[in-house]
C-alpha cells in the first residue's frame, strides 16, 4: 500500500540525456515526483513533459492527489523527491512567488475586503515579466472581462455580494491575466452550472488557442470535462499515473479498467475476459490481450456506442460467432429502452449468460420499439473490442512503487 510503505525515493526512469534534450522544448517538465503528507506519501513517481500552450487535464478520483500536485507545482508544498523545471528551469527548490505559475484554488481565495477591479489590478501587477502600467492594466482587465465574459457591473463589487458560481470565474480571471508561464486549474468548472460550466469551458479552449506562451494543467474528476478540454490527459489512480495520452487514446485504448472507467458517460461495459472466451472461443483468435496477464485478470471492454442491435437471426443462432465482417454477434434480450433525447440507452442481456452482467448500448436507431423482453442480435466490430487489466501491473508503470494508497 502506498500509505503505508516507507518512503524512500525510486530511481527515476529517464536518463540524465534524455531529460537535458527535454527541458529546452517543454514549458512544464516534472520527472520522479513524490509528495508527503506526514508520514504519508500522497504522490509518487509523477512524470508529466507538456510543450507550450498545451492543455493538460489530469483526472482521477476524489483523494487521489490531484490538488496536493498543483499545490506542490506551484511550490505551496514541498517535493519529497523528483524535479519540477517551468521554461528549462529547475524550480524544485523555488519559493512560491518566483516560480512563473498561476494556481485557480479548489475553494476560493479572493480578498474579502476588495473590490473585484482591484483583486484583478493586484494579479495583473503580479506578472514576473514585468509590472504593467496603469493603462496597461485596465486594457488587460477589459480584455479579461471579454475574454470570459464577464459582466463589468462586478467591478465596483466586493466578493461576499457575487454568487459562488460568479465568484469563482473572477477568480479564474485572476488566475489568468497574470499571464503566467504554467496556469494550474484546481476544478474550475465547481460550483458553476452545467451551462455556465459549458461557457466557461469554451472561453477557456478560446484562452488556450489564443495564449501559445501559457500552459495549463486543469485537474478534475469528470470525464466528459477532461475529454472536452484537453490536448493531453493524465489520469490519476492512489497517487500514482495509470496512463497519459490525448483523449482519443485514452478512450479508445486504455490500459486497465479504471482508466476505461473514466472517460465515457454512460460507462463502457466490462465483460470477464474468461467468460467472454468460454461462450464464444473464436473471439479470443481475433483479440490482442496485454502480455503478462492471465485471462482471469482481464476484461474485455465495450464502448456503449460500438453495440449494435439487428434482427434476430432467422436460423435461431443462439451461440456468438465472429462473422467474416469483422463482426463480433451474440444473441440478446433487451430489458429496458430510455429515451436519452434523440439518442437511447438500452440495458441488454445476453442469452444463455444470465448470470453475467447487463451491457449498456447507446444507439441513434430508431428502429427499435419500445417494448422490452424481445429478443434481438447484438454486433459489435471486433475492431473496437478492447482488452484491458483488471488492474496495472507495476512493470506496466515502469516503476518498481506499488499504487495502491485506500482512497477516500
Ligand atoms: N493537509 C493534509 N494532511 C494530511 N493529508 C492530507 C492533507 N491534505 C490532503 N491530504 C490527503 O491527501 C490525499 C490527496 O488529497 P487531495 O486533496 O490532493 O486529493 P484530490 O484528488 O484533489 O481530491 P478532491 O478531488 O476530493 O479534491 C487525500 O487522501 C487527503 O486526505
Amino acid at each position: 500500500m502506498l500509505g503505508n510503505q516507507p518512503l524512500q525515493c525510486v530511481p527515476h526512469k529517464l536518463h540524465a540525456t534524455s531529460r537535458r534534450q527535454l527541458m529546452s522544448t517543454h514549458s512544464l517538465e516534472i520527472n520522479g515526483l513524490a509528495i508527503d503528507r506526514g508520514s504519508t506519501r500522497i504522490v509518487d513517481d509523477f512524470d508529466l513533459a507538456l510543450a507550450p500552450g498545451e492543455y493538460c487535464v489530469v483526472l482521477g478520483p476524489s483523494g487521489c492527489g490531484k490538488s496536493t500536485l498543483l499545490h506542490c507545482i506551484a511550490g505551496l508544498l514541498d517535493a519529497a523527491c523528483g524535479s519540477i523545471s517551468i521554461d528549462g528551469r529547475d524550480v524544485t527548490h523555488v519559493m512560491a512567488r518566483k516560480r512563473d505559475v498561476g494556481l485557480l484554488f479548489q475553494h476560493d481565495t479572493m480578498y474579502p475586503h476588495l473590490t473585484v477591479e482591484q483583486t484583478l489590478q493586484i494579479a495583473c501587477r503580479a506578472n514576473l515579466n514585468g509590472r504593467p502600467s496603469a493603462t496597461e492594466t485596465n486594457q488587460k482587465i477589459q480584455s479579461m472581462l471579454r475574454t470570459l465574459n464577464l459582466d463589468p457591473a462586478w467591478l465596483p463589487r466586493r466578493p461576499e455580494t457575487l454568487s459562488g458560481g460568479q465568484r469563482r470565474r473572477v477568480a479564474l480571471a485572476k488566475t489568468l491575466i497574470r499571464e503566467p508561464s504554467v496556469c494550474l486549474l484546481d476544478e474550475p468548472m465547481a460550483a458553476i452550472d452545467r451551462l455556465a460550466a459549458e461557457n466557461l469551458m469554451q472561453h477557456l479552449a478560446d484562452v488556450s488557442r489564443q495564449t501559445d506562451s501559457t500552459t495549463f494543467v486543469h485537474v478534475t474528476h469528470d470525464g466528459d470535462e477532461a475529454m472536452r478540454m484537453a490536448d493531453k490527459i493524465v489520469v490519476m489512480s492512489n497517487g500514482c499515473i495509470l496512463q497519459t495520452g490525448t483523449p482519443r487514446e485514452i478512450y479508445q485504448s486504455p490500459n486497465c479498467t479504471a482508466v476505461a472507467l473514466a472517460l465515457g458517460s454512460p460507462s463502457c461495459n466490462l465483460l470477464p475476459m474468461d467468460e467472454v472466451l468460454r461462450s464464444s472461443p473464436k473471439l479470443g483468435e481475433a483479440l490482442q490481450s496485454p502480455p503478462g496477464y492471465s485471462n482471469n485478470e482481464l476484461a474485455l471492454m465495450i464502448r456503449p456506442e460500438a453495440i449494435e442491435l439487428v434482427e434476430p437471426d432467422l436460423n435461431g443462432q443462439t451461440v456468438p460467432t465472429v462473422t467474416e465482417t469483422g463482426m463480433w454477434r451474440f444473441p440478446v434480450t433487451l430489458l429496458e429502452q430510455r429515451d436519452l433525447g434523440g439518442r437511447h440507452l438500452l440495458q441488454l442481456q445476453r442469452i444463455g449468460l444470465e448470470d453475467s452482467p447487463l451491457l449498456s448500448a447507446t444507439t441513434f436507431q430508431n428502429s427499435i420499439p419500445s417494448e422490452t423482453g424481445t429478443r434481438w442480435s447484438c454486433q459489435i466490430p471486433v475492431a473496437q473490442l478492447r482488452v484491458v487489466a483488471e488492474s496495472l501491473q507495476h512493470s506496466a508503470l515502469g516503476t518498481s512503487t506499488t499504487c495502491g494508497r485506500t482512497e477516500s
